[in-house]
């Protein structure tokens, strides 16, 4: 339904003095597709290219090069006048923290009318009660204010405002870590129950990983602005064939790691002056002289696909994968 073919995006940012501006590769030579009605979810550390791979797909962050296309249509080679009506009604986006995203002056009523408004939907009173009750909230809340409601309540009003026009896909980045633990489980629950119900395609980003498997049926690993692996979520952790992915999932208590994580060396590069070839090479236990001169194409089989010259054997367990790393420090 939707696809990324070659992505970059590219930012110019000041990082050292007044008149200097340095590249930040945000996103690079990102290809995914996400199918009709798959959840696809995304994990790596922070400032890996969550975000930015998150707001391309909804048409907040135009690609520096490579294409956007749904289903077919190369979705920046048209004019402004079809791409905004298309991607706003097609992809929902759900944003980190409710109470941003939501106009505070503004009674929850006409948060869920103005999208109905500006794409000139008709019944947009019965739509908006329709709405509430979609993600489990009273009428009676159209007359308040987000400041009325609490943390997870504002988020439903934001999942809300998401499905107004009945989009085929939803992203939604990181939708419950600004949330109270108590409500983080009926908000993931509340998307899974929406996903099922309309046939909705999503793109579910987050730190955590639990969740991430929980919710998706394929995992996209991230790594300094690439991506770096494919996985079925049923396989990971114990498939999965990248040893960043590998080492992320190990750090993750009472997943897979039965003692420590798999210990990497030093710290992500800067997105300013990325390694040459893969990007994880500088890390990485099993990286080589080829690892420096080229990053690896994608190989793999059945949905299953990864970016290392040096992947994991099959089988190969945590204690072996720890070993390794710790022999080679
Ligand atoms: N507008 C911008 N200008 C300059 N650099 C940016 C901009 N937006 C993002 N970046 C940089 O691009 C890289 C990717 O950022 P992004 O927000 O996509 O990462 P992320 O994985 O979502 O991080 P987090 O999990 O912390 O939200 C980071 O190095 C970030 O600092």
């Amino acid at each position: 339904m939707i696809s990324l073919t070659d992505v970059h995006v590219v930012h110019r940012a000041r990082t050292g003095g007044l008149f200097s501006r340095d590249r930040v590769h945000a996103l690079t030579g990102a290809d995914l597709t996400v199918a009709a009605g798959e959840t696809v979810g995304v994990v790596g550390e922070s400032g890996c290219g969550k975000s930015t791979l998150a707001k391309v797909l909804v048409g907040l962050q135009r690609p520096t090069s490579g294409t956007l296309s749904f289903r077919g249509q190369d979705v920046w080679a048209m004019p402004e006048s079809r791409r905004r009506p298309l991607l706003g009604a097609s992809v929902g986006m759900v944003f980190q923290d409710p109470s941003t995203a939501l106009n505070r002056r503004l009674p929850i009523r006409q948060i869920l009318r103005d999208p109905l408004t500006v794409h000139g939907r008709p019944g947009r009173d019965a739509r908006v009660a329709e709405l509430l009750d979609l993600v489990g909230l009273p009428a009676s809340s159209a007359d308040l204010l987000p400041g009325q409601l609490s943390g997870g309540q504002r988020q439903r009003v934001a999942i809300a405002r998401a499905l107004a026009l009945e989009p085929a896909l939803l992203i939604a980045d990181e939708p419950t870590s600004a949330l109270d633990v108590s409500v983080r489980a009926q908000i993931l629950n509340l998307l899974l129950d929406l996903k099922e119900r309309f046939g909705l395609a999503m793109v579910f980003v987050s730190h955590d990983i639990q969740t991430v498997r929980r919710m998706s049926d394929r995992v996209v690993t991230m790594y300094l602005g690439r991506i770096v692996e494919e996985t079925p979520a049923l396989a990971v952790p114990h498939r999965a064939r990248h040893p960043y992915t590998r080492a992320l999932f190990s750090a993750t208590p009472g997943l897979l790691s039965p003692i420590n994580p798999i210990p990497l060396g030093g710290a992500v590069p800067s997105a300013t002056r990325p390694p040459s070839g893969c990007p994880f090479r500088t890390r990485c236990w099993k990286a080589d002289a080829r690892c420096a001169s080229s990053m690896p194409g994608p190989t793999g089989t059945g949905g299953h696909l990864f970016r290392c010259h040096h992947p994991v054997p099959e089988g190969a367990t945590d204690v072996e994968l720890i070993n390794q790393a710790m022999e080679s420090s």
